[in-house]
């Protein structure tokens, strides 16, 4: 069989379609934009243009965007001092702190400084916690995509057997829970899984997120299942790919997701979303 591919990167579009709509009927009714922060440190390549990635976002769907570039010196104190403002501005609406940080910087305590109702990335432990307890609020973009991308598909997850590889913070660990919501048996796989071949084999829906490219063979695929690819993966001659071999997965897989234009524009467009979100939840108390 040949697997049917999933157009993130259109899905991603239609839902910048409606977020824009949303916006304009707030300033139809005399509210503002909704507006986001982004504080990029250093000067990591990949970074830049994930940010620039956010920047087109925000402006295609009319969310003011502040983009603060901050060199690679920049103290963790100074970054606490600058989070202090943006969450004591009441004309902002989401922080974000792009990852990696350089090595002067501890990511948690930066993390847990934010604001939790300005928390756009879904990374604060508060609202990991609210997912956690099946109350979820600001959701982690990258596996919310996930979710609102197999909606739009028509996938039912109620009862798969869900298998996710990588267990970060931002990634896998949100990933497994957003498939626990949605009703799925979930495997956690990581560096000590005895057998991973033996758990990707089983899985109805697998989702990997290792960042490491040909991890897993197209001859592991379940017959039929649903392939999620978040690994992003820069070879030598500049291409892009995930951690899934797509060309041996497509053949045995029911639906694929490519790398790119699968998961990453779902990225962006739920952290749209949850800027606007984060406004309207702020709006209320
Ligand atoms: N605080 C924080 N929040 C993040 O959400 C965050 C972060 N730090 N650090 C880095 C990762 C990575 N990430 C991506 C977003 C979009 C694409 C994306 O748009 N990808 C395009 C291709 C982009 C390209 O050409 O490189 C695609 O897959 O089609 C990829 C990766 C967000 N991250
Ligand atoms: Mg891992």
């Amino acid at each position: 069989m040949t697997a049917q591919i999933i157009n993130g990167k259109a899905i991603a579009d239609s839902m910048l379609n409606q977020i824009l709509l949303r916006v304009k009927t707030r300033l139809d009714q005399g509210k503002r934009a909704p507006a986001l922060a982004v504080i990029l440190i250093g000067n990591d390549p990949a970074s830049s243009i994930y940010v620039r990635n956010k920047r087109l976002a925000c402006e295609k769907v009319g969310i003011r965007s502040i983009v603060y570039e901050l060199p690679a010196s920049t103290s963790e104190a100074e970054l606490l001092t600058m989070i202090n403002g943006l969450n004591a501005d009441d004309a902002i609406d989401g922080i974000l702190v792009q990852s990696p940080l350089p090595p002067q910087i501890d990511e948690k305590l930066v993390i847990e400084h934010i604001s939790a109702a300005k928390d756009v990335d879904g990374f604060h432990p508060y609202n990991i916690g609210r997912l956690t307890v099946r109350q979820p609020t600001l959701r982690s973009c990258t596996p919310f995509g996930v979710i609102k991308m197999l909606q739009a598909t028509g996938i039912e997850l109620m009862g798969l057997d869900a298998v996710v590889i990588g267990v970060s913070n931002h990634v896998g660990r949100p990933m497994a829970l957003e498939l626990l919501l949605a009703g799925c048996t979930v495997t956690c796989c990581h560096r000590h899984t005895k057998d991973l071949q033996a758990n990707v084999e089983r899985a109805d829906l697998l989702v990997v997120a290792a960042g490491k490219a040909g991890l897993v063979k197209g001859e592991w695929i379940k017959p039929g299942g649903v392939v999620i690819d978040i690994g992003i993966n820069r070879l030598a001659n500049g291409s892009l790919c995930g951690d899934v071999d797509f060309a041996t997965a497509k053949e045995r897989a029911g639906w694929i997701t490519p790398v790119p234009g699968g998961v990453g524009p779902m990225t962006i467009a739920t952290l749209m979303e949850n800027t606007l979100l984060a406004l309207e939840l702020r709006e209320t108390i």
